[in-house]
């Protein structure tokens, strides 16, 4: 819808035939926005050829545990001069890749010619063109440029950003924050609680920010607490919604039966963590939201053990 309204010639790839003509033909995805009626000039096709043949820019917005296999049957149809662009917020399980990185490994890409978009942009509400703004980064600037004014409408406003790493990461790790303050909410632990772990949390972030290489005034921008703070408090989050349910007393199990879309920090976490623990980087929050979703701890252990570490000075570094 953005890129329609920003006057792009838009191709959505749907995998089900169902979808591919409600799109083309009510202008409508059922499953995933019912009630809102998108462009008529964005077409859907289940071809990924189609969808990707000459394209300037190809947006990928997939759960990410997914990314590698879908990638790997599109790559041969992205064109030499394509840029690749992530809407994903999470981190690959089983090689702690961000989805930048398995961009570019899998399709064979120079970084210059794949960018991310992340930011406070709840689908939903920029679906109905509430206003919003977001951070696209690139290691080229000019291609982050070429991106912004390609997406840029009276509704959705982009910044643009060099800095990948910081961007990603902010995303990723908002994620299992949202968790995190979901747990509480569920718990009915108050506003001062959230509070406490949206700062803490992005304490976390900015920790594996540094070893990570990212710029550490990414984590105060769009991308960072711009994020955290939209996913933390809005109940149109599935990340907080899931961590709600589990801070209600449903299992992972239960909370998975009842989500109908992706909550991404419930598989990233895992992986956040292990790549944390390889840099020496402590994520207390981070820590305890694995052990919740593995059933190693109740969510109302999780809180005890938060709140009985040793007292610290406030810090941010690493
Ligand atoms: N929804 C949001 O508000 C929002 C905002 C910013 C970023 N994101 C990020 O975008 C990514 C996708 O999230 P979403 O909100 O679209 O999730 P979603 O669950 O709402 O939709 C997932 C999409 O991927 C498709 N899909 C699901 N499994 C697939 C598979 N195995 N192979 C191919 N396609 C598959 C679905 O058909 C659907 O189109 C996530 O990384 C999320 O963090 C979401
Ligand atoms: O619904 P969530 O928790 O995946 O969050 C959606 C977006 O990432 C908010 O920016």
């Amino acid at each position: 819808m953005v890129l329609a309204d920003a006057g792009n010639d838009v191709v959505v790839h749907a995998r089900r035939n169902e979808i591919a003509e409600a799109i083309n033909t009510r202008h409508e995805n059922p499953n995933y926005l019912p009630g809102i009626t998108l462009p008529p000039t964005v077409r859907a096709t289940t071809d990924p050829a189609v969808a990707l043949a000459d394209a300037d820019v190809a947006v990928l917005s997939i759960p990410a545990q997914t990314l590698r296999t879908n990638l790997t049957t599109w790559a041969p149809f992205i064109s030499a001069d394509t840029v690749v662009v992530s809407l994903m917020k999470g981190i690959e399980t089983d090689t702690g890749l961000r989805m930048s990185e398995l961009i570019a490994q899998v399709a064979d890409l120079p970084t210059e010619r794949v960018a991310v978009l992340s930011g406070p942009n709840l689908a939903r509400e920029i679906a109905t063109r509430q206003p919003a703004a977001s951070v696209i980064a690139c290691v080229d600037e000019k291609v982050a440029e070429r991106l912004q004014n390609a997406s840029l409408t009276s509704y959705f406003r982009p910044y643009t950003n060099t800095d990948v790493v910081g961007c990603e990461l902010g995303g990723a790790v908002k994620n299992v924050i949202a968790l995190a303050t979901g747990l509480s909410s569920g718990l009915g632990l108050g506003d001062n609680a959230t509070a406490l772990l949206m700062t803490r949390g992005l304490a976390e972030t900015a920790r594996l920010g540094q070893v990570l290489g990212a710029d550490p005034i990414t984590v105060s921008g769009l991308a960072g607490v711009g994020d955290l703070v939209a996913t933390c408090s809005s109940p149109l989050s599935r990340n907080r919604t899931f961590g709600e349910h589990l801070g209600k007393g449903m299992t992972v199990a239960e909370a998975t039966a009842v989500m109908t879309q992706t909550a991404e920090g419930v598989k990233s976490a895992d992986a956040l963590l292990a790549l944390a623990r390889r840099h020496n980087v402590e994520m207390p929050i981070t820590e305890v939201v694995v052990a919740v979703i593995d059933g190693r701890l109740t969510a109302r252990e999780a809180a005890d053990l938060l709140m009985s570490r040793t007292p610290k000075p406030e810090r941010y570094g690493v």
